[in-house]
């Protein structure tokens, strides 16, 4: 009989917590070893946090931007200025951007922005749990799930986009075990091992390079990955490597999911119109100060990729699962 795992919410992980008209975030460049708190005071606080990638993930970081323009208001900050430097932190998660307009929106209907951030933010933890609970049915017992970098709680307000799932079939008693890309450069995949460790989730690193080994030899039954923004036309932008992901899984047959939230979901933006994030050299050339390639290598540092429709099995989200090709089924 399969026993259903009670947890009590005040044990999961939240990466953005507001006190005190202070935004406190859990401040990951510091994970897996060090669990530290980066104290927001100002806008630039956030802008910082954000560029930074102590708080990363896009719903994360939606929510991070909309309690950063509150505390412009807060502090009597020029609004337009606080919100031109939040929406200049990072061009490719959607999330940022409709969190941002969000609250710009309320402001300019004389409503509080810290209202809107804390709806928001609720929003999301909610958002984020319908979507484990909806994807969670998608796994079997003793499935292996691959992964790829940290859709958990770190990148949302709790429980994760596609951890969420993970979370809930585990929590339904179901016996999986996840294959966690390391994801280089920033190594998300250790986030996401700290997150699985910290709940007794069985898990497996692998270098990003292996995952097609293990696809090969058939020991990957399904791959859940989370998502930046999501195109009207299916077209999925996730961390640079997602794209390989999704290759390799056509080629050997294996269900390659997508979990997100609505508020990833880009209706108006074209291909042409996405900027894909390229970050400084310095985090493919160092691993922490030490420099692995020759001096003056060049390199490519592209923080994200973009799979095409025809490559992905499902959609998750709070509303359903759905083909890339239905997505409109959402928002009617
Ligand atoms: C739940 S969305 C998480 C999404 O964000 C990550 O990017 P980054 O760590 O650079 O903010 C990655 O693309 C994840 O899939």
């Amino acid at each position: 009989m399969k026993i259903k795992k009670k947890i009590k919410s005040e044990i999961l992980l939240k990466p953005i917590i507001w006190e005190d008209n202070k935004l406190i975030l859990i401040d990951q460049r510091k994970l897996p070893h060090k669990l530290e708190y980066y104290v927001c005071h100002n806008y630039k606080d956030v802008a910082f946090a954000i560029k930074e990638m102590v708080v990363r993930g896009a719903p994360a970081i939606g929510v991070a931007a909309a309690y950063g323009l509150a505390l412009a208001e807060i502090n009597e900050d020029d609004i337009e200025e606080a919100y031109k430097t939040l929406k200049n932190t990072r061009p490719t998660a959607i999330n940022l951007f409709y969190a941002l307009d969000r609250c710009m929106k309320a402001y300019k209907e004389g409503k509080s922005i810290l209202e809107e951030a804390k709806r928001i933010h609720e929003e999301d933890i909610h958002v984020c749990k319908k979507i484990g609970e909806v994807g969670e049915k998608l796994i079997d017992d003793g499935d292996v799930i691959l992964t790829h970098c940290n859709a958990g709680a770190l990148a949302t307000s709790m429980y994760g986009t596609a951890l969420s799932v993970i979370r809930h079939a585990f929590w339904n008693g179901k016996k999986i075990i996840v294959i966690v890309d390391e994801t280089r450069p920033r190594l998300q995949g250790a986030l996401t091992a700290f997150e699985l460790k910290y709940e007794g989730i069985p898990y497996k690193v692998i270098t990003d390079n292996t995952a097609g080994f293990l696809m090969q030899k058939g020991e990957v039954d399904k791959i859940i990955v989370g998502a930046d923004r999501i195109l009207k036309n299916g077209t999925v932008y996730n961390k640079i490597g997602t794209y390989s992901l999704a290759v390799l899984a056509k080629y050997h047959d294996i269900p390659f999911y997508v979990a997100a939230p609505l508020s990833t979901f880009d209706l108006k933006s074209k291909e042409e119109d996405v900027i894909i994030e390229e970050r400084d050299k310095k985090e493919v050339l160092y691993l922490k100060d030490i420099l692995l390639f020759p001096e003056g290598s060049d390199c490519y540092n592209f923080a994200f990729d973009k799979t095409p429709a025809e490559l992905i099995t499902g959609i998750i989200t709070e509303k359903g699962v759905v083909k890339p090709n239905e997505i409109m089924k959402l928002f009617k």
